[in-house]
C-alpha cells in the first residue's frame, strides 16, 4: 500500500519549490528526504499531507486512511504556551477516534500511558507541557505519533534543536515502528543519521536528483548536481518558470 507522488508541483509566488516530482514510498521502509536549503523538503511533505495546494500532479494513497498518515511539522504545531498537560498531548494521537474534545476511555488511556512509556515520559505525565525542554516535547509530540498509530509517519527536521540523548532515544523508537511494518519518510540534514539508519534517499533540488539506496544516492556527484539545479533553477529540458495554471489562477 504505497504513496505515490505523481508529476508533483507547488509554487509560491510564481516560483516552484518542487516541479514534477514522481516518487514512491513503500511501507515498511525508511527514507530520508534530502537536499540543500531551500530544496522543497518541506513543501514536499506539506504537499503530501494536503497543507499546500497543488499546481501540477497529485499523491496517490493506495488503500490508506487519513488517520493512516502521521506529520509533524518541523515547527510544532502545537502552542506550548496553552494549558495542556503530556498525557492530553499525547492523548490527541486518538484524533481520528475521539475527535479533538472527546473522553478518553479506559484501554486509551492505557495506549497512552504505553506511548509515554516508550518515550521515556510517563513519569510526567501530569506535567504541563510548557514546563518541558525540547527535547521533552519531541518525545511527547513521538508518543501523540505512537498513540495515533499510523503506518506512514512523515518527520520534517524531528532532530533540529533536539539533545543527543533524545535523538538517539527517538531513532530507536522510528526503528521499532519499522519493524512495525509501518514506513518513516524523514527530512534530515545530517548525513550519518542518515546512512546509519534511513536505507532509502530521495535527494531533492526542486526535482527529484537521485531516489533510491542510500549508499548511492549520497554521492558527491549527486550532491553537486543538486546544489547546481538549486543555483540555475533547472536541471533537466522539462523545466517551466511559472506553472501554467498556477498563472492564470492568480
Ligand atoms: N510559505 C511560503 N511562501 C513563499 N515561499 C516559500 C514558502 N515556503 C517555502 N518557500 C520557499 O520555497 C522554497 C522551498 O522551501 P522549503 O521550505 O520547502 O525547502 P526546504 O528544502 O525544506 O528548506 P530548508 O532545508 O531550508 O528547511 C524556498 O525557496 C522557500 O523560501
Amino acid at each position: 500500500m504505497p504513496i505515490s507522488v505523481q508529476d508533483l508541483t507547488v509554487s509560491y509566488r510564481h516560483h516552484p519549490a518542487i516541479h514534477h516530482i514522481n516518487v514512491q514510498f513503500d511501507e515498511a521502509r525508511a527514507y530520508a528526504i534530502f537536499g540543500p536549503n531551500g530544496a522543497g523538503k518541506s513543501t514536499l511533505l506539506k504537499a503530501m499531507m494536503g497543507l499546500v495546494k497543488a499546481d501540477t500532479g497529485r499523491v496517490e494513497f493506495q488503500q490508506l486512511q487519513r488517520q493512516d498518515i502521521a506529520y509533524l511539522p518541523q515547527q510544532s504545531d502545537v502552542d506550548r504556551s496553552q494549558p495542556m498537560t503530556v498525557f492530553e498531548l499525547a492523548a490527541m494521537g486518538l484524533w481520528y477516534k475521539i475527535g479533538f474534545f472527546g473522553r478518553v476511555n479506559k484501554a486509551q488511556k492505557v495506549r497512552v500511558h504505553e506511548a509515554l512509556q516508550r518515550v521515556s515520559m510517563d513519569s510526567v505525565a501530569h506535567k504541563n507541557i510548557g514546563a518541558l525542554s525540547n527535547g521533552q516535547f519531541q518525545r511527547v509530540l513521538f508518543a501523540r505519533m505512537l498513540v495515533q498509530n499510523a503506518r506512514f509517519l512523515l518527520l520534517d527536521e524531528p532532530f533540529n534543536a533536539v539533545d543527543a540523548a533524545t535523538t538517539f532515544a527517538l531513532l530507536e523508537v522510528l526503528q521499532q515502528c519499522l519493524k512495525q511494518g509501518k514506513s518513516v519518510i524523514a527530512v534530515l540534514h545530517d548525513y550519518e543519521q542518515v546512512r546509519a539508519y534511513f536505507p532509502n534517499t530521495v535527494m531533492i533540488a526542486r526535482e527529484v536528483i537521485a531516489c533510491g539506496k542510500t549508499e548511492q544516492v549520497l554521492t558527491d556527484a549527486n550532491l553537486q548536481a543538486a546544489f547546481a539545479a538549486l543555483q540555475t533553477g533547472h536541471a533537466n529540458k522539462e523545466w517551466c518558470e511559472v506553472p501554467q495554471n498556477k498563472l492564470v489562477e492568480e
